[in-house]
Parts: C-alpha cells; structure tokens; sequence
C-alpha cells in the first residue's frame, strides 16, 4: 500500500523534484544568515524605547558588501529628512516596496526579521534604506526616522551594517546621557518600540574611517 507513494517521498527527501529545489534555494539563502532567537540581546531605554543587537548575523558579509559597492545606483543628496533639516553626507538608494534587492541575503535578511519581529510588531518588513558612509567624513546628525507612523506610532527599525565598523550613537529627546553600538561588519541592531519618536540616533562623524554601508529595513509608511 504505502509503496505507492515512497519513490516521491524518496524524490522530496532528497532534492530530485522541482518543488524541492526551491526549497532548497531558500535553505541556501537562510544559511548565509547565523541564527536570530537568544543570540539577540535587547538594552531596554527609557519611554518605551528599546534597541536589539545581534553581533555577526550575516555570515556572507563580504559578498553582501562587495555586490552592494559595486551594484546599488548610490545617489548623492542633500536635502530636508526627518524633523528638520540635517545634512547628509553620505550616498544613498532607497528601495520601495517590491523593488527587488541588491542581493539575496537582503531578501532573506528581511524574511528572517519579518518572522522574528512579527509577535511585537504585528507586520512585515517592506522596505530598505541603503546608505554608503564613504569614510570618516560621511555621517548622519541627530534624527529620529519620523516621516509617516514612526513620529506617532511604536514600530521598529532594523539596520544591518557592512564594512568598516562605526559608532551609532543614541540619546533621548529633549535630553539626557546618551549611549552607543559600535557596529561592525555584518552585525544586526534594531530599534523598537518608541525609539523614533522618544530617542534620537546619529552616526557621528570621525576622524579615520573606510567605507562603511548600512540597511535599513522599515514598515510600511516609516521613513
Ligand atoms: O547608517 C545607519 O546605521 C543609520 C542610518 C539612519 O539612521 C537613517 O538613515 O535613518
Ligand atoms: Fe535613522
């Protein structure tokens, strides 16, 4: 009786069917992203405020980086963000909803905050920001990421950072001791709760730095 079916059990078990070639597609692409779970240490601020860090998440860094240099169509700008006006020497590229992204460790990099953020956060991920601190000079001043929901509702902002590690500042609104992630190549910190609208980041500027990119990944309708 349950011969019948054992050649395709067979076939499924080890990746000889179509169907189980995507799949395996999608275990490659996890594979090149470490574990999320209890390797994610949570520093609680004040208001309701909250950052998670996972060091080392991405464990095909440099590909992501390298495609990403050599790929992304960087763009210079200056302009009005967030709250006020801040400069913003560095390059950027932004991808909307359903822009495919630069690489495949993104997409799954998105999917894997997605799924881990889904109980606190109650939707997915759509969106990312890249930015391109091409050294020391290049920085982003004291903002929090408020155009749309984020200046009145909690959410959460994820950033992966590539290259050369650099300091992600955060201090609450209207004052008080600040505090910071030195982040390095491959490292994961997000922002939660009522961080955008309670604290504030920065990436400071410093004297000596190589290129250092970082993603962004948002909610709909939080810049
Ligand atoms: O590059 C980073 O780590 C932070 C960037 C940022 O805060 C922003 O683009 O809103
Ligand atoms: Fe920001």
């Amino acid at each position: 009786m349950g011969t019948t079916h054992a050649p395709d059990f067979q076939a499924s078990l080890f990746g000889l069917d179509e169907a189980d070639d995507q799949a395996d597609d999608r275990t490659d692409d996890r594979s090149r992203l470490r574990p999320l779970g209890d390797r994610v240490e949570r520093t609680v601020l004040s208001r309701g405020a909250w950052v998670d860090v996972r060091r080392d998440w991405l464990a095909d860094a440099d590909d992501v980086l390298a495609t990403m240099v050599a790929d992304v169509p960087w763009r210079e700008e200056r302009r009005e963000m967030y709250d006020r006006v801040v400069a913003v020497p560095r390059l950027l590229c932004h991808y909307g909803e359903g822009r495919p992204l630069p690489h495949p460790t993104l997409e799954a990099a998105r999917d894997a905050l997605s799924a881990h953020y889904l109980p606190e956060l109650g939707e997915p991920f759509r969106t990312a920001g890249c930015c391109f601190y091409r050294d020391g000079r290049d920085s982003v001043a004291w903002h929090g990421d408020t155009i749309g929901r984020g200046s009145t509702h909690d959410t959460v902002v994820a950033i992966v950072s590539l290259g050369d590690p650099r300091r992600l500042a955060l201090r609450p609104r209207g004052g008080g001791p600040s505090l910071s992630f030195t982040l390095g190549h491959g490292d994961l910190l997000a922002m939660g709760g009522s961080c955008q609208r309670t604290w504030e980041h920065a990436v400071p500027k410093v004297a000596h730095a190589g290129p250092r990119l970082s993603v962004q990944f948002r909610t709909r309708g939080v810049l």
